[in-house]
């Protein structure tokens, strides 16, 4: 069996710590591709883990076989985390992001849509994302909503950073299917005003306002630095 070459490393220019990586985008599609099949699998690793009720020495023995796979994982690593890349066709990748990493298992991950009004999302949380019990987290719904806000604001076309974000929790979010919705309701200069909700079936159960806002002079531009 032939295995491909790791990730090549590039050389990298950096704007406000996202880089500028000229991997070719078929490349970057099919690396993801196969970092999100390995996420996928730790993420069921991760529920089994939590829900799991063999005998002790049987954890113990998958305890060892994991260790030795934490080990071929780590015989080639990044020097830190993975970071936010794009290329000059802005493909844009943050594999290790906490809530839409490709390659993280912990992210859900939450697979957000721009639509007419702002931006969706369709997620279902399972065992690792509990805090009451047979209830969401609510630091969990607090972080999903702030990316799905944050992407909202951004909107494809500027980079906004959380500035303050104010959670309303109505009533207990059950694990299981939810639906995120964000909206811009105004902006100000380099403040953008966000609302949003988090519904199950039976409707909200989680809102929340938040400004973000765009730094001043932080901008991605790659037709800039290709000619730097
Ligand atoms: C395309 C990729 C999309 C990815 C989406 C990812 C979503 C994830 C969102 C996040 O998790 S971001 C991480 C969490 N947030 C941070 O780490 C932000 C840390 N704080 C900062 O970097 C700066 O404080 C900040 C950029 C928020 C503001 O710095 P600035 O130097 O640009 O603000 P400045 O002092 O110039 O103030 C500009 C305006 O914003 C207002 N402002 C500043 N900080 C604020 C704040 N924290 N809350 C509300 N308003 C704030 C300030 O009053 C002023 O209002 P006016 O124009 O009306 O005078």
């Amino acid at each position: 069996m032939t295995s491909r070459p790791p990730f090549p490393e590039v050389s990298a220019l950096s704007i406000g710590g996202f880089v500028r990586d000229d991997t070719p985008t078929p490349e970057v599609d099919r690396r993801e591709a196969v970092l999100a099949s390995l996420a996928g699998t730790v993420r069921e690793l991760v529920d089994a883990a939590i829900r799991t009720t063999v005998d002790d020495g049987e954890v113990h023995r998958i305890r060892d076989d994991l260790a030795g796979l934490v080990d071929r994982l780590r015989a080639s690593q990044l020097p830190g985390p993975a970071g936010v890349r794009f290329n000059g066709e802005m493909r844009a990748w943050n594999w290790g992001n906490a809530v839409v990493g490709a390659a993280n298992a912990i992210a859900p991950p939450l697979e957000v849509v721009h639509d007419a009004s702002g931006c969706h999302a369709d997620v279902v949380l399972g065992a690792a994302y509990e805090g009451p019990p047979g209830l969401v987290h609510g630091g969990v719904s607090a972080m999903l909503l702030d990316h799905i806000m944050g992407v909202t604001a951004s909107a494809m076309r500027r980079t906004t950073f959380t500035g303050t974000l104010t959670m309303r929790y109505r009533r207990g979010t059950p694990l299981g299917p939810l639906r995120l919705e964000a909206s811009i309701a105004r902006e100000e200069g380099r403040k953008v005003f966000v609302v949003a909700s988090i519904a199950d079936a039976d409707g909200v159960t989680v809102e929340a306002d938040g400004i973000f806002i765009e730094p001043a002079g932080l901008r991605i531009d790659p037709q800039e630095q290709t000619s730097a």
